[in-house]
């Protein structure tokens, strides 16, 4: 309720607005173009009726993104225009100071990386994957588009936050990754990330993808990301390709040189960039082998499949209000293309795998507990092998 009556009409206005800062800016290139600006409107308006807040949440948001993107489609020649995009940098420019630690923190791993005993490289790994779990703090649906806080020094958050992690898999994920690179028949190991949001996030993710080439825990990644321009901060292959080049033309040089590196994974198809109108229609992922069988098809390709974010999540399990206790496996209703983890800040009402009493207790103390992004999971499902 609070996400459909507060948040949503605080989304379109934050859409509209944008429009009207490239006002100029269109008219000088095309002359007048009113309509985007008055079909988002009309949507602000309608959003007010009934039928919004008695569909199922998931449809309703899903559906609301997609008629931003409509109101766009409808007014060429602006239609390619994304009323997120100026969001989305300014939260990427934020978040330079982390970054650059980050960047440098990935250099000099990646310099000794050869020397590491496998202890010392499950402890790299470990780290790397909860800065890219903190990195989902930093979503610009749930705050409604205002840029979220990023951490001054990410290295240092992995210790402070360890304990709000309700569900910890890490051990699985590595169990994976570790099993195939010991076993010499394994030529190939593939990773997929089902991406989230831009920005911070996205940079957290990619930090993770190279640290899996770099220590030979995989050997091509495969991005999936939205088509259009969806929950205001998720990543598009503009986001990406945007966001490679503001690394490479950076003036400090380890963010330049990282930029660099990373354009040429995707040049010799190390690193892959994919997306697929499924992500951005309101399915849940148990329906996907039947929506979307090229998809399923090729997710069943990868060695383990890295789910990011809150969105996913619910996507995974149906968006049902499940017991906690529900085994993962179970709630994923029979999807299951190949080994398998989300990796989530919880944000919406939807969490399964817990302990007996243990978000009952939370609840107790904090009863927006799962509204907030305070608290993080990684869930495995999956062979190991
Ligand atoms: O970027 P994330 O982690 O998927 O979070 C987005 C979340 O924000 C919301 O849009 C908040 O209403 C949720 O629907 C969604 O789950
Ligand atoms: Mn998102």
């Amino acid at each position: 309720y609070i996400s459909m009556k507060e948040r949503t009409p605080e989304i379109i206005k934050k859409a509209m607005a944008s429009l009207d800062e490239h006002q100029s800016n269109f008219t000088k290139l095309h002359g007048q173009v009113k309509k985007a600006y008055s079909l988002l409107n009309d949507l602000l308006q309608q959003l007010k009726s009934d039928d919004w807040f008695q569909a199922p949440w998931l449809y309703a948001e899903c559906y609301m993104y997609r008629r931003i993107h409509e109101a766009l489609m409808l007014s060429s020649p602006i239609s390619d225009f994304d009323v997120f995009k100026d969001l989305k940098c300014q939260s990427f420019l934020d978040s330079q100071e982390p970054i650059i630690i980050l960047c440098n923190y990935l250099q000099e791993l990646k310099r000794k990386i050869e020397t590491l005993s496998e202890n010392k490289l499950q402890e790299e790994f470990f780290k790397l994957l909860q800065i890219s779990l903190w990195g989902n703090k930093c979503d610009l649906s749930l705050s409604g588009g205002r840029s979220s806080a990023q951490f001054a020094t990410p290295m240092a958050v992995v210790a402070e936050l360890e304990s709000f992690i309700l569900v910890n898999h890490m051990d699985s994920i590595w169990s994976v990754l570790i099993m195939r690179k010991k076993n010499q028949e394994n030529i190939s190991t593939r990773v997929d990330f089902i991406l989230d949001n831009s920005g911070f996030e996205l940079y957290t993710d990619l930090v993770l993808a190279d640290f899996l080439l770099s220590a030979n825990l995989a050997s091509e990644i495969y991005f999936h990301g939205k088509s259009i321009p969806w929950f205001v901060s998720d990543t598009s292959e503009k986001d990406l390709m945007w966001l490679i080049y503001q690394l490479k033309t950076a003036h400090t040089n380890c963010m330049s040189r990282c930029g660099s590196i990373w354009e040429e994974f995707f040049l010799n198809h190390k690193w892959n960039y994919r997306d697929n109108m499924f992500w951005t229609l309101p399915h849940e992922y148990s329906a996907m082998s039947q929506v979307a069988p090229d998809l399923y098809a090729d997710l069943q390709k990868s060695n383990l499949i890295i789910f990011k974010g809150d969105l996913n999540y619910r996507k995974l399990l149906g968006d049902r209000k499940w017991t906690f206790t529900v085994p993962f496996h179970e709630a994923l209703n029979g999807f299951h293309p190949a080994p398998l983890c989300s990796i989530r800040t919880i944000k919406a009402e939807i969490q399964v795998g817990l302990e007996p009493g243990q978000g009952e207790r939370i609840a107790i103390s904090e009863p927006t507990w799962m509204n907030t992004g305070k608290y993080g999971i990684f869930q495995f499902d999956g062979p190991l092998s």
